[in-house]
């Protein structure tokens, strides 16, 4: 069977709603890359793009997001390099361990200001558990057999988490809704 990810396989951990942030550290065992991040995370997702970071063997990364002023690399900021430089999210991943650490919007676009980043690798325990599955179907461009793909969105709805192809309805309509403003078709 397909592992979503080590954290959903078993059932979804609840966050305590008071999390305070903590520190992300990526997997080196020397000289490890920690970020510094202030407050809980937001939009807490399971995703299933190829681009964002997943732990090996896991189908799904589990990706949030937080504002700019709540990162602050803190060490070891001298191995990170960004993924892809064409792409919205300007993923800064460990070059030697591969994992992603943040990934600030800066270009013009509703998430400008946010930055991506995977909860798992907090040292803390505590922060908002994923409330949805995005990207679901991109699941199948990095390698999982199609005929697999009813009984991933039926465990993902069976943890809580609505399998979408895009991002949830309330993200994908806040997009449409920053567009519409911008294009002068909505006030
Ligand atoms: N089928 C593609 C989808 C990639 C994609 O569009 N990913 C989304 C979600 S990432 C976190 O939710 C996205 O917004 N990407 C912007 C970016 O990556 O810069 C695939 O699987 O590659
Ligand atoms: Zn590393
Ligand atoms: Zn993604």
């Amino acid at each position: 069977m397909v592992s979503l990810h080590p954290a959903l396989d078993h059932g979804v951990k609840p966050g305590t709603g008071s999390f305070a942030g903590g520190t992300l550290v990526c997997a080196c065992a020397d000289r490890p890359v920690k970020v510094k991040i202030t407050g809980d995370v937001a939009h807490n997702h399971a995703c299933g793009c190829t681009k964002c970071w997943k732990p090996d063997g896991a189908a799904f990364s589990i990706v949030a997001v937080t504002g700019r002023d709540n990162v602050e690399v803190i060490e070891n900021g001298d191995k990170l390099a960004v993924v892809d430089p064409s792409a919205l999210i300007q993923r800064h991943a460990c070059t030697e361990c591969g994992v992603h650490m943040y990934g600030p919007v800066e270009r013009d676009h509703p998430f400008q200001g946010l930055d991506f980043i995977h909860p798992e690798r907090f040292e803390e325990a505590g922060w908002m558990a994923p409330g949805f599955a995005a990207f679901v179907s991109s699941v199948i461009e990095a390698g999982v057999d199609p005929a697999e793909m009813d009984g991933i969105r039926k465990r993902l709805g069976d943890l809580g988490l609505a399998p979408y192809d895009c991002l949830s309805p309330a993200l994908m309509d806040y997009i449409a809704t920053w567009t519409a403003r911008k294009n002068g078709v909505l006030k």
